[in-house]
């Protein structure tokens, strides 16, 4: 089983590469963004738990989040590997991931970091923001806010992953095809 965390700032393009690469690699894409998005629209309960946070930018309490990604994982059992985008996002959720994959005979593979620069970021986000529907992506404060979270508590996980030599980082700026390139090569060579 081959497990990749997909990592970056908001923006960065962590959906759409993954579109690419659970094709290429038969891998299960489970996004906490979109799977909380779904639960919004759908109003449930899970929904009802993250709408506030979600709105504001900030991350939704760690308890909620991971029993939610457990949960999908679980539905998942005869895959040959997950793509996780949005998850983990703090020191809390990396450590809860590393205690529940072994459980399945599991462990995470690799890390890969899609960087860019902030100020790119936040005009592709507004501007995505035009056409997504998306709150958090519509209004720049709310967008500082969950830069914010980023850098406090997300960005930590970089040094997490380095200490267990899973950490790999990939210039996120270019075309779509350049960065599913030279992401496919870190993931050849892992
Ligand atoms: N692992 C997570 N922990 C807590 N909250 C999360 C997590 N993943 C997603 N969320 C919530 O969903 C929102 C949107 O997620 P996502 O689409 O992945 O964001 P972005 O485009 O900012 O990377 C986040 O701002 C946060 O409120």
């Amino acid at each position: 089983m081959i497990n990749i965390v997909l990592f970056g700032k908001p923006g960065a393009g962590k959906g759409t590469q993954a579109e690419f690469l659970k094709e290429k690699y038969n891998l299960t894409h489970l996004s906490t963004g979109d799977i909380f998005r779904f639960n919004l629209k759908n109003d449930t309960e899970l929904g009802k738990k993250a709408r506030v946070f979600m709105d504001n930018g900030e991350l939704v309490p760690c308890e909620v989040t991971t029993a939610m990604l457990i949960d999908e994982v679980k539905k998942h059992p005869d895959t040959a590997g997950f793509l996780f985008d949005g998850y983990p996002r703090t020191i809390n959720q990396a450590e809860a991931l590393d205690k529940f994959l072994p459980t399945i005979g599991s462990s995470v593979t690799a890390t890969i970091a899609l960087e860019a620069d902030d100020e790119i970021l936040v005009a592709r986000l507004l501007e995505r923001g035009k056409t997504s529907g998306r709150a958090d992506d519509q209004d720049e404060e709310k967008i500082r806010v969950r830069y914010q979270e980023y850098n406090e508590k997300t960005a930590p996980l970089i040094g997490y992953y380095k200490e267990q030599n899973k950490f790999h980082a990939v210039d996120g700026i270019g075309t779509i095809e350049q960065i599913t390139e030279r992401l496919t090569s870190v993931i050849d060579n892992l």
